[in-house]
């Protein structure tokens, strides 16, 4: 068993500033959690209602429209309104990295049939944008889905089922690159219903501009 340092703690229970977050460890390293009710229902749904009307064909990072994702999506600005940044700051207190680590918050909506195939969220090791390469990501679920739509990690043989305000937590900072690997996910077909994320992606270093919006 290696000692890796996780960014973050392990704990049963996390106290933020505006309310305790229940937390369940499904893999230790590399660290995968599984978070309740994060968000509120009406957070959620105020969440889904903003973005909706801002979704696009879903581009992966180097902007080049693919099959291996078939969702549609959007990025929030940094700190785009009061509501957006009071969420920001929600995630990157639970997450334990500055939010000036934070990428702009992300939807991705997907209808019966719309899938995104296993990839990482890290940047290749060696390619330009690895550089300043993600750390850590947290997916928030924004709605129940009837069937299918699950976040699974093929390697590690978990599977967490979409529940409104939950949350799915995972990190890939390890020195050892082989635990990173294992990092591997994918999001199965919704069958039945549609589904509602959230995504927010840290850096490992600063990638924000400070103080746009003062808290
Ligand atoms: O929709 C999901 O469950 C996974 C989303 C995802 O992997 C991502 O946004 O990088
Ligand atoms: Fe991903």
């Amino acid at each position: 068993m290696s000692e890796e340092m996780s960014i973050l703690p392990v704990q049963s229970f996390y106290s933020l500033d505006d309310g305790v977050v229940e937390a369940t460890v499904l893999h230790q390293e590399p660290l995968i959690v599984r978070f309740e009710r994060l968000l509120s229902d009406d957070e959620c749904r105020q969440l889904i209602e903003t973005a909706a009307p801002r979704l696009k064909e879903s581009k992966l990072v180097n902007k080049v429209v693919s099959d291996i994702r078939t969702s549609r999506g959007m990025f929030f600005e940094e700190e785009e309104s009061p509501f957006i940044h009071r969420i920001e700051r929600r995630i990157a207190q639970l997450m334990n990295v500055p939010i000036e680590h934070a990428e702009g918050l992300q939807v991705l909506h997907y209808g019966p049939g719309q899938e995104y195939k296993a990839h990482h969220d890290f940047f290749a090791p060696g390619s330009p944008a690895a550089r300043n390469n993600r750390i850590s990501t947290l997916i928030v679920y924004l709605n129940d889905v009837e069937e299918g739509g699950e976040t699974v990690f093929p390697l590690l043989g978990i599977a967490m089922k979409p529940k409104r305000g939950a949350a799915l937590y995972f990190e890939y900072f390890y020195r050892n690159q082989a635990l990173n690997d294992l990092t591997l996910h994918s999001s199965v077909p919704v069958v039945r219903g549609e589904k509602w994320v959230a995504t927010q992606w840290m850096r490992r270093q600063r990638i924000r501009q400070y103080g746009l919006i003062s808290s």
